[in-house]
Order: structure tokens, then sequence, then C-alpha cells
């Protein structure tokens, strides 16, 4: 049975795994770009003592999942790029043995939420793709929030090693030792970590019982708090404002322009409540580069005035005081690595001031330090960095004290974080609910002692037999 209790999305088509699988393929539709993730098994399957590591990766070029929706053929052939490597990778023998899974996220949480029929058809057009290769196909499917926030926090606490730290005798009498996941997407945010407290909110608690010890778990799933949406509505805050139809966005460097069509912005499920409908069908943003300006548009987006529970993160969610440490991956590494502040070391005070001054820089001057870097990202650090303060302090309630506590991740030990291998983990039931039976001793140190007690055992008889046998010598010796 698989071990993740409160997840009952098991085998996507109630298809049988395959008996001899050494590898594993997931695919990880996000909103932005799809990856394909090839995993091998260790060599003991059967004590899964070993882990299960993540041995290639490759990024689907193109703008993710959706463009199945615009444009099959192309979408099509940019993904068989990457299953194409995929049967380079795996060796042939073991290629009908492969489980491939598609987990589709937020981007497709909000395109069925506009169009549920097109998100069908793009995830059976996805579906074809993937089956005409030789691999076992197990099915596409739209992930709920819940599944990517507790599947990444299995990830990084199977990558780090915690379940099993925690399983041995000294393990379970101490308070549990994982991991709290926030990981940031371009369409959601996640937020998940074992809690002491009462969760008092159903729809945020989950329960897993890992190797043998229990955890109970808070998770919540943002919808339109990914940073690609967010960046979306604090554009949209802006709309009113525009002045022959052009924008001021602190958010951007100075210098920087951008045009942008209002129907496309306007398409996002997440803007609903922003739509004007006297908004010019075109603007142009031009950046002014004011972190402190860039702030308070951001914050907005956060309501702190409702709670129905005793605390609340925002917009009326339920969460428990933040405890232990916490891995930050996804978007969080992408954009605090370019920022050079992914070291622990580094105060939330000095990751303000690092932020701010890279919003200062004129666009020109970010433009010729960073040639490679694509224009789309490059041109966002200044928002996306000013977005991540803000969630992380005013959304979820970190502070100076506890900011030492996030460790800021890109992969562990060679493999992505990130929801796909706690996903595929599940699936194969590779994590037992209980902790596989492992005698205390091994066969060869049995027998050793079994000897060694022995010989004592002689050895005690041996001395009691001469020790009641000296007075009668002795008494001979006296005659
Ligand atoms: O190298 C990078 N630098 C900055 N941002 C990046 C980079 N690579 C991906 N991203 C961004 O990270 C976010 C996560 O993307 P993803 O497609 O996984 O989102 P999703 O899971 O919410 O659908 C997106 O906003 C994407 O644009």
């Amino acid at each position: 049975m698989g071990a993740v209790a409160l997840i009952t999305t098991a085998v996507v088509q109630n298809k049988p795994l395959p008996k001899n699988m050494k590898y594993g393929i997931v695919l990880d539709a996000g909103s932005s770009h799809t990856s394909v993730y090839i995993y091998e098994w260790p060599a003991e399957k059967e004590n899964d003592t070993g882990v299960v590591q993540q041995i290639d990766a490759c990024k689907v070029d193109g703008n993710g999942i959706s463009s199945y929706a615009h444009d099959p053929p192309v979408a099509g052939l940019s993904l068989q790029k990457c299953m194409d490597k995929a049967r380079e990778v795996i060796p042939e023998q073991q290629q009908r043995e492969t489980p491939v899974y598609l987990g589709a996220t937020a981007g497709m949480r909000l395109l069925r939420l506009n169009n549920a029929t097109l998100a069908d058809e793009v995830l059976s057009s996805v579906g074809s793709t993937l089956r005409s290769y030789p691999f076992e196909f197990q099915g596409a499917r739209i992930i709920t929030g819940q599944e990517e926030g507790a599947y990444g926090w299995i990830t990084i606490n199977y990558l780090l090693g915690n379940f099993l730290e925690n399983s041995g005798w000294l393990g379970r009498l101490k308070q549990s030792a994982t991991f709290g996941a926030l990981d940031l997407g371009g369409a959601s945010t996640q937020i998940t970590f074992v809690s002491k407290k009462e969760i008092e909110s159903q729809e945020n608690s989950l329960h897993f019982r890992l190797y043998g010890k229990s955890y109970d778990v808070y998770t919540h799933s943002y919808l339109c708090y990914g940073k690609d949406q967010a960046l979306r509505r604090q554009i949209a805050y802006t709309i009113p404002d525009a002045n022959n139809s052009t924008i001021l966005d602190p958010c951007f460097n100075s210098g920087y322009r951008r045009n942008t069509s209002t129907k496309d912005l306007y398409s996002s499920p997440c803007i609903a409540q922003q739509r004007i409908s006297t908004a010019p069908s075109n603007i142009e943003i031009k950046g002014t580069g004011n972190y402190q300006l860039c702030k308070q548009k951001v914050e907005m987006i956060f309501n702190k005035t409702q709670c129905t529970y005793s605390q609340c993160s925002f917009n009326g969610i339920f969460q428990p005081n933040l405890e232990g440490e916490f891995g930050a991956f996804s978007a969080y590494y992408f954009v605090m690595d370019f920022l050079k502040l992914t070291n622990e070391k580094i105060s939330l005070e000095r990751v303000k001031e690092a932020v701010k001054t890279h919003c200062s820089r004129p666009w020109e001057e970010v433009l010729k330090e960073f040639p490679k870097i694509k224009e789309k990202y490059l041109s966002e650090y200044c928002f996306s960095g000013t977005y991540i303060l803000s969630l992380l302090e005013n959304g979820f309630g970190f502070n100076s004290e506890n900011w030492k506590d996030i460790s800021f991740l890109g992969k562990i030990k060679g493999s992505d974080a990130g929801w796909t291998l706690g996903y595929m983990l599940n699936l194969t039931n590779m994590i037992p609910a209980e902790l596989p039976y492992s005698p205390p001793l091994s066969h060869g140190s049995y027998i050793g002692l079994m000897v060694f007690f022995s010989i004592l055992l002689v050895f005690i008889i041996l001395t009691c037999w001469l020790s009641l046998r000296k007075p009668k010598c002795l008494q001979k010796g006296i005659i």
C-alpha cells in the first residue's frame, strides 16, 4: 500500500506497475515550461535503504503544456526532443519496464478554470505523444495544489535522508526533524511543514506514516500566487493609472520597456477582479526601478484583514506558527541564485539591501552585465526578488529571527528539488509506511556471539568445577 495516506490518486489509469522497474520518468508540466526527469532505482529495491536518484533531466522548449492547445504538432515536436533523450539514456531492454507519469500543475489548473474541455484535449494530446514511446505510459493528469505541496515536502526530506534518520529507535523518541517545503512556481506557490499545533482547517491537514513514523503536516497551495501570475496582478493594478497607454512600473529597472496586450493580460482567471472595460488594448510598461514603491504595490495582493481562525497567513487562510528549518526551491532558488543570496549566513536586512540595489540599477547596465540570460528572466529579477521577500515576510510571517532557517535549494545530492520525485515514489510504492524488518545483528555477528557465549559458559563451568574440587585436594595435603 502507498504510504502517503491522504493522497488517494495512486496509479492514474489503474495499470499495474511493471515488475522489473529500474527507471522511472516524470514530466512536470508547469505553467511556463515542461521538464522531463529520469530517475534510477537503487540496487536493493526490497530494503529501500538506497536513494532513488535523478540521472537526467530535460527542459522542453516552448511555453508550457498549454501551447498544445494552440499548436499541437509544434508542441509535440519539442516534447519529442526530451523523450528521445530519455530513450537514449534508458537501456533498451529496460524501456518497456519504465513507467512514465505526467503531472500538470497550476498553469493547467488555471486553463481548466477557463476552459475544461480544452484542458482535457491538451492532456489527451500530450498522452498520444507519450504513448508513441516504448515506455509504460501511466497517465497524464492535473495534480492538486495539496499534492504539489505534499510531494515537494516528501522529495526534499527523502533526498536529505530525514525520513530514515527519524525511523531509527532514537529518531522515533526525538521530535521529528524534517524540513518544511517552500515551492514557488509560475502560477502557484506551496508551503508545507510539520506542525505540533492543531491544524484548524481540514483542507490544510495531511497525515503521513513513513518508515514507521507518523507525521502531521500542514500544507497550502496558493493559486495565482506563483511569480508570473503575481506579476500580472501587479501590472493590472496600474492599468487604471495608464497615461496614453503608458504605465510607470517601479518593479522593472529604469530604462526597461515592454509592450503588453491587455487581452492577454486579462485572459488569466487570476485577474478577474481587476479587469476594467476601458483599458487600452495595448500598454507600454516603463520601468522606474524603485524597490520601496514596488514593495508597496506587491503587498496589495496580500489581504491581511480577514481571518476566521486563531491565526492566518493571508486571504483568510489558516497557518500555524512556522516551525523548524525550511527548504525553498524552484523559482525561489532561480531568483535568489541570480541575486547571489543563497548563502544561509546572509541576514534578511542584507537580502533587502541587495534587492533594493538590483532594482535601482539602470536596465542598460544589467543587460550589459548579463548578455546571455533570457531577457524575460533578466527583466523580472527586480520584481521577483521583491515578491519573494513580500511573500515570505508579509505573507508567511518569516522575520529577521527565523530567516536563517531558510535554505535555498537547487539540487539535493544531484536531484532537482521539486514535487516530481515524491510523486513517483508514491505511485511506485517506494516509501514504505512501516520500516522494513531488518534483524538487529548480521548472520556472521550472530554466529560469533553464539561461539563467544558457548566458550564463556564452558569456562564458567570449568572454574566452578575446579573450585569445588579444591578443598578435597587441600584436605589430602593436610593428611
Ligand atoms: O532560470 C530561471 N530564472 C528565473 N526564473 C525562472 C528560471 N527558470 C524558470 N523560471 C521561472 O520559475 C517559475 C516556475 O516555473 P514552472 O513552470 O515550474 O511553474 P508552475 O509549476 O507554477 O507551473 C516560472 O515563473 C518560470 O518563469
